[in-house]
């Protein structure tokens, strides 16, 4: 684990559910206040998630960020409130996997509830009631990920993730990923940690993105996200 940090973090891009929320989903009021501090101090917080634009949407809107955001674990992004809807993932792909899946399971008796589907623009999002190293199983050799979240599992697009499009995201606005704290708890925020200057975990992380992570907060959920800010930005707290 790295402890320090060598160059200058001026921008913050976090996970939301288990990051900023806890287990039931519920967000975090301290992490709120740290965000609103973070954007009014002129350092810009992306929201990057597995959920859909049209909720990120409302959530950065109401927290008071810019409005730029990751969706769908990189399956779609928005650059501010004004920006073009980027949709990068293959829905066609992750449909026919579901449908493969859907019989599959329909065979043994179980049927799987879909998370949003009208909303979804690249992935496709289904409730934890199936093991996700089955799914995987029954899908190897498709064109798809299976993701789980700890919240849902997901099928997205193989090679998309929270990582590329916040690498298309720092293109589009001329910062270099290493300026960005990345805060997240789970397998799929990975490729977003690694991707940026500092990658902080909360206390709750699953134990792939521990391995990967810069630094491990000893608190859990929205408490854990304040204190990975609270450790970088120090002279804003
Ligand atoms: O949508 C999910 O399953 C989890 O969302 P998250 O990426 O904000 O943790
Ligand atoms: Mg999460």
């Amino acid at each position: 684990m790295n402890t320090s940090f060598s160059h200058t973090i001026s921008a913050v891009i976090t996970d939301l559910d288990g990051t900023l929320t806890d287990k039931r989903r519920r967000i975090s009021t301290v992490a709120v206040e740290c965000i609103r501090t973070l954007t009014d101090s002129g350092i810009p917080v992306i929201l990057a998630s597995g959920n859909t634009l049209c909720s990120m949407t409302i959530l950065a809107k109401m927290i008071g960020t810019d409005g730029t955001v990751i969706c769908e674990n990189g399956g779609t992004y928005r650059i501010g409130f004004d920006g073009d809807e980027c949709i990068i993932g293959d829905i066609t792909a992750c449909r026919n996997a579901f449908s493969v899946l859907q019989g599959y399971f329909k065979e043994r008796g179980e049927v799987l509830q879909l998370y949003s589907p009208e909303y979804r623009f690249a992935d496709v999002a289904f409730a934890r009631t199936v093991d996700p190293d089955i799914v995987r199983e029954v899908l190897s050799g498709t064109p798809v990920r299976v993701l789980d979240t700890g919240f849902a599992i997901h099928l997205q697009t193989e090679g998309i993730t929270k990582g590329t499009a916040f690498l298309q995201i720092c293109d589009a606005i001329g910062r270099k990923p290493d300026e960005f704290l990345a805060v997240g708890d789970s397998h799929n925020d990975i490729e977003m940690i690694q991707a940026a200057g500092y990658g902080a975990v909360v206390q709750n992380c699953s134990d792939d993105i521990c391995q990967a992570a810069d630094y491990v907060s000893g608190k859990k959920y929205g408490e854990g996200f304040v204190d990975a800010v609270q450790n970088v930005f120090p002279s804003l707290f």
